[in-house]
């Protein structure tokens, strides 16, 4: 029987997690997705190479653990796949971890680097307090499966000092690891190999300007393959705004928000500790904050149901096209292509429309037909720009999943 690998990528709003053949390239067995964890009721799509299937969940799967457990025993008893039934045979367990501090590749979870990971986990609590549970969950009921965790961060590790440096008192922002680590890199790793491949260039010749937009949304600048800025910070809460998280604000904003700025949230658990001000701008902003949905599909529409969801939409594109203009000056217009990412870019063709709209002076523009068809279905890059001239305007449908089940093969361990 074939060796396989299981990837689990636990986001914001969704748990997605892949079976792969243990070959190179890992070959996709059976793909399931739990979507709306934030805002129920939650819907499943199961994939696999007899066809794909949406199906209702009826208990409540409102944390990621819970939406894990339900997804592997799905898989596990699907009588169909019998390549993944017997666990016997699975080597290795992928693991999303959304920060990984000053880890600059993906690392064998054992019992020193799980409680490294628990050390760094106040950095951003909201992430990466989930993801360890499903690897906690995972040693102790596999114990025979090889964790390995793959960091959104170690993308980043290229950010030149003056760009992921704050202009704070260094002595502090050195004791407790204060700096801009970035995010989404699993993401930008997949983009800029299926990118720079089908562009037909080396990875180390590519100039790139990506957004992953999601339920959590961020921007990256990639000069000669690596990243010279991307948009989050210390946590996946600063730059863009999304689906429930403020983005950029005035930092000072929390203060006039609320007394109890600082007071540990009523969310807070024994084991995981946020501040109000953390629990406001992390889950009750965002497009949430302003129209009350957490479903960007009910924003990016042509007539808008209220003045608020027109505002949203006007706010995040406002917002992206900032990054993208401060990102072509950073790749001083040297640019091979701009391209759209994440559940939200993959799917919304208003928004790339009104994105390369607002963008247009830049040199690259989106064909209105090319635009509204989207990404074609089996192919990871679709190409829509207007001219053959100038910057490449691209949809790339990411895979996170995939790209930890490839760069675990790659590491060859
Ligand atoms: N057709 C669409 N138009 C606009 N947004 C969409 C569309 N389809 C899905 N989305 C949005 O995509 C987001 C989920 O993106 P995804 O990258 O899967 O999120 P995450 O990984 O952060 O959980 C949701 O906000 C959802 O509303
Ligand atoms: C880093 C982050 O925001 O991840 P996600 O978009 O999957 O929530
Ligand atoms: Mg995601």
């Amino acid at each position: 029987m074939a060796k396989t690998i299981l990837s689990v990528n636990a986001g914001s709003s969704s748990v997605k997690i892949t079976f792969y053949e243990l070959a190179n390239p890992p070959s996709p067995i059976v793909d399931a997705q739990l979507s709306g964890i934030t805002s129920p009721p939650q819907s499943l799509k199961y994939s696999k190479s007899s066809g794909d299937k949406k199906e209702k969940v009826s208990e409540n799967l409102d944390t990621p653990p819970k939406a894990f457990k339900y997804l592997l025993d799905r898989c596990l008893s699907d009588a169909e796949i019998s390549e993944v039934a017997n666990v016997q045979d699975l080597a290795y367990i992928c693991h999303r971890v959304v920060h990984g501090g000053d880890y600059t590749d993906a690392i064998e979870i054992n019992d020193s680097t799980y409680h490294h990971l628990e050390e760094i986990e106040d950095l951003a609590p909201l992430h990466n307090f989930s993801a360890l549970e499903i690897i906690r969950s995972c040693r102790k009921e596999l114990p025979n499966v090889r964790n390995i965790a793959h960091f959104d961060s170690a993308f980043h590790r290229s950010l030149p000092e003056h760009v992921r440096t704050y202009p704070i008192d260094q002595e502090v922002a050195k004791k407790n690891k204060l700096r801009k680590y970035g995010f989404h890199g699993i993401s930008y790793a997949f983009i800029l190999r299926s990118v720079a491949e089908f562009l037909g260039k080396p990875k180390e010749d590519t100039n790139l300007i990506v957004m992953h937009i999601g339920s959590g949304a961020s921007i990256c600048a990639i000069k000669n393959g690596k990243s010279i800025d991307t948009s989050m910070g210390l946590t996946p809460l600063a730059g863009l705004p999304g689906a429930t998280r403020s983005g950029d604000i005035d930092p000072s904003l929390v203060f006039h928000y609320t007394n109890d700025a600082s007071g540990l949230s009523p969310a807070s658990t024994k084991e995981m500790h946020i501040s109000t001000a953390e629990e406001i701008l992390n889950k009750k902003s965002g497009w949430k904050g302003l129209t009350g949905t957490t479903d960007f599909a009910q924003i990016a529409v042509e007539n808008p149901p209220t003045a608020n969801h027109k505002l949203a939409f006007d706010i995040v594109v406002d917002r992206i096209s900032g990054f993208i203009g401060n990102y072509f000056v950073k790749l001083q217009g040297q640019l091979d292509a701009v391209v759209f990412a994440g559940g939200i870019g993959e799917k919304s063709s208003l928004l790339r429309q009104a994105v390369t709209r607002q963008c247009n002076c830049l040199g690259f523009d989106a064909d209105s037909e090319k635009n509204s068809q989207g990404a074609k279905n089996d192919e990871p890059v679709t190409d829509i720009s207007t001219s053959d001239k100038g910057p490449r305007t691209l949809i790339c449908q990411t895979d996170e999943q995939f790209e930890m089940a490839y760069h675990t093969i790659e590491m060859n361990l």
